[in-house]
């Protein structure tokens, strides 16, 4: 079953086409990588998929709802999140206390400034925050300061915050971007496990590894289009993905 479904959707900066007829289809369930070189606009999709930006033509629906002039938290309440390329976490908070604020926002429907006396006695939030900390693997580090922690936990402290919120529809711009390969290689891992949880994934990614380790579906944009579509082993092989990569360069 199609959980998003992108139809026609352009987009111009001035006289820059950044989405030109831009179609995309994504099933319940998969994880679906979004590929292409830089300025291809993978950024301004996701974009409008999570209320940043309107497409000037075009429809975007998840399910049965259109997705087009929500506003971010109204789209988050939906079950889309997002992980962003520079996490968005508490830096003067810790581990724990950062993953409370969206558990109890979640329970709650939202977090009022004024229940955070009250969130440090409530058991409930903080056992289902401590349980997410121990499947992202950061329980031991609950009462470090969030932002003092490695990029690579910065980024899994941020993932956990987004799974707290049992999000249907997930999206990952760069997971992995500026992480080694020993974290980077523990982040597939992990977002393997989250795939065993049913939540889909859509994925902007450069590092293939990444990509190829991961994805059911890949689609390729190349200067605002798509330009191929279909499983790992038939991107690898498609001639105009090749190309667009750095002229010919393979994969
Ligand atoms: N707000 C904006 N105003 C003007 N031009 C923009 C804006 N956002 C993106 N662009 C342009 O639109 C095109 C697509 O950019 P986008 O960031 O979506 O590409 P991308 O595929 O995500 O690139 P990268 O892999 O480098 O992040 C680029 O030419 C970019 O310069």
């Amino acid at each position: 079953m199609e959980i998003l479904k992108v139809q026609g959707v352009n987009k111009a900066f001035g006289g820059l086409r950044a989405l030109n007829d831009v179609n995309l289809s994504v099933e319940e369930g998969t994880v679906h990588a979004i590929i292409g070189p830089n300025g291809a606009g993978k950024s301004t999709l996701l974009n409008c998929f999570v209320g940043r930006l309107i497409p000037d033509t075009g429809s975007v629906m998840f399910g049965n709802t259109s997705l087009i002039g929500l506003k971010a938290h109204e789209i988050n309440q939906a079950g889309v999140s997002r992980v962003f390329q520079t996490p968005e976490i508490f830096g003067d908070l810790t581990l724990l206390e950062n993953i409370m604020i969206p558990t109890m926002a979640r329970r709650d429907g939202e977090f009022a400034l004024k229940a955070w006396g009250r969130v440090d006695q409530d058991a409930e939030i903080r056992d289902r925050s401590m349980h997410m900390l121990e499947d992202v693997g950061l329980a031991s580090k609950k009462d470090m300061i969030a932002g003092s922690l490695s990029r690579g936990d910065k980024r899994r402290l941020e993932l956990a915050m987004c799974l707290v919120q049992d999000p249907k529809l997930l999206l990952l711009d760069e997971p992995t971007a500026g992480m080694s390969r020993a974290d980077t290689n523990n982040t597939i891992d992990l977002l393997k496990r989250i795939g065993e949880r049913g939540i889909t994934k859509i994925v902007i990614e450069h590092d293939m590894h990444v990509v190829f380790s991961l994805a059911n579906k890949i689609s390729v944009l190349a200067q605002g289009t798509v330009i191929a579509e279909g499983t790992p082993q038939e991107i690898k092989g498609d001639p105009r993905v090749q190309e667009a990569y750095l002229g010919g360069a393979h994969l």
